[in-house]
């Protein structure tokens, strides 16, 4: 099933990071995403434009209630006229499939 119909599962310990190749085979789903490492953690990051301030916040608070339906958060930076979206798993310090659920998740939130 594609990404974006897929749901979260609850991230139990010992979930299991998703491989090299299952990066390389998410990542085609979701093109506009960047892959970045921080501190040496892997994450999906992508910038969303808006005209301005007050949409970029609407757009921020349509990821939120993605993030608590799914008990999955990411990482939100909220400035006038764009919005950067990081995903990774902290859990696993990594990326798990759920990341690139919510990736694709987010992308269908774009009005
Ligand atoms: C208790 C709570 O469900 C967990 O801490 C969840 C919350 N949201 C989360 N979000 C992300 N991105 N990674 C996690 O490991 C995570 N854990």
């Amino acid at each position: 099933m594609e990404l974006g119909k897929q749901h979260c599962v609850a991230c139990q310990e010992g979930a299991e990071a998703a491989t090299d190749k299952e990066i390389h085979a998410l990542r085609g789903e979701i093109p506009e995403w960047k892959l970045i490492g921080e501190d040496g953690v892997q994450k999906l990051q992508r910038q969303f434009s808006f005209p301005d301030f007050v949409s970029a916040m609407a757009f921020t608070q349509r990821v939120a209630d993605l993030a608590e339906a799914e008990g999955h958060h990411p990482a939100l930076l909220t400035e006038w006229g764009k919005v950067t979206v990081t995903w990774w798993t902290h859990k696993l310090d990594g990326l798990h499939q759920n990341d690139f659920i919510c990736a694709a998740r987010t992308d269908a939130l774009i009005e």
